[in-house]
């Protein structure tokens, strides 16, 4: 029998589901988060690297209206995961069922919503905590549970899960080894999905909207050197619509002299197929800088 030491470590974390793939186990967890006092569901595929010794880890994050289960069906990144021998772990986008008045009442705020924020209005805060959640309390999950090397983190994601990715990435200088995303929100106190989220969760005073808006924090950027990679679909319906702002990153980034490779990609949308389409770059784009 292979080793499996880290399954001795006491489990914080129950299996929803297992499926073999490309060698390794595409799976599904949950746990009861403290910080966001609800249920959370995650997706860790464990690569057949991850049977004999510890991997890096590559955290992505959803946009909105997803759960677990989108990036886990839909993005096709497992078999690059296989390839270079890294985990990646896929949260859900918000907390669920905690009975918030309003909670269910749109797809671009409440469940499936959380913007990856701490809210600081009164109705939200206890629950929608999902930027501590994602930058704390789950990779702590994900540490003690699975065979990770922890020093060897990086982020990505989709649409709101890539403006998550960014901010987690330049909030945190140092933590992540890389960050890329697809579509992302780049811009969100100035489109209309960031202020209905940001005006919701964290009231009216804008200034501290800021905290929470990568155009804004790159400016402030100071850590080590950056490699940003964003793709963006020259069909994304929601380009035009003045949701995703890409030119604002990259003139924010000019201005700050960091480093960012935008690719526009002609005919893709807003979808799951453009993402599967690019997926290998990002994970290669990754795979370089974890093993570096
Ligand atoms: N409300 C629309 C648009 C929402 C949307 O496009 N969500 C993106 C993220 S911003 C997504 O990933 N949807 C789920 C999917 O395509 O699997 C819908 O529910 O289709």
């Amino acid at each position: 029998m292979r080793a499996q030491f880290w399954k001795t470590v006491k489990m914080a974390v129950s299996e929803v589901s297992s499926n073999k793939m490309f060698g390794g186990f595409q799976k599904v967890f949950s746990h009861e988060s403290t910080w966001l006092k609800c249920k959370m569901n995650f997706g860790v595929y464990l690569p057949p690297q991850a049977e004999s010794g510890k991997c890096p880890v590559l955290y992505w994050l959803s946009g909105l209206t997803c759960t677990e289960q989108n990036f886990v069906t839909k993005a096709c990144a497992q078999r690059a995961a296989a390839e270079h021998g890294i985990i990646i772990i896929a949260p859900d986008t918000s907390p669920r069922g905690c009975n918030i008045e309003g909670e269910e009442d749109g797809w671009d705020f409440g469940t499936g919503a959380g913007f990856y924020v701490n809210a600081t209005e009164d109705k939200w805060k206890t629950n929608y905590r999902m930027y501590s959640y994602v930058t704390e309390e789950l990779p702590s999950v994900v540490n003690s549970n699975f065979p990770v090397d922890s020093d060897r983190q990086s982020v990505f994601g989709h649409s709101m899960g890539g403006h998550g990715a960014l901010i987690c990435y330049l909030k945190n200088p140092g933590k992540y080894r890389s960050v890329s995303a697809f579509a992302p929100i780049c811009n969100p106190i100035s489109c209309p999905w960031g202020q209905k989220a940001f005006s919701g969760y964290l009231g009216s005073n804008q200034e501290t909207w800021k905290e929470y808006d990568a155009s804004e924090l790159v400016k402030k950027y100071q850590g080590p050197p950056v490699d940003i990679l964003i793709d963006q679909g020259t069909a994304d319906n929601f380009l035009p619509a003045g949701q995703l702002l890409p030119d604002n990153f990259v003139a924010a980034c000019a201005e700050s002299k960091v480093p960012v490779v935008l690719r526009m990609q002609e005919g893709y949308d807003h979808s799951y197929y453009f993402m599967a389409s690019f997926m290998d770059d990002h994970i290669k784009h990754h795979a370089k800088h974890l093993k570096a």
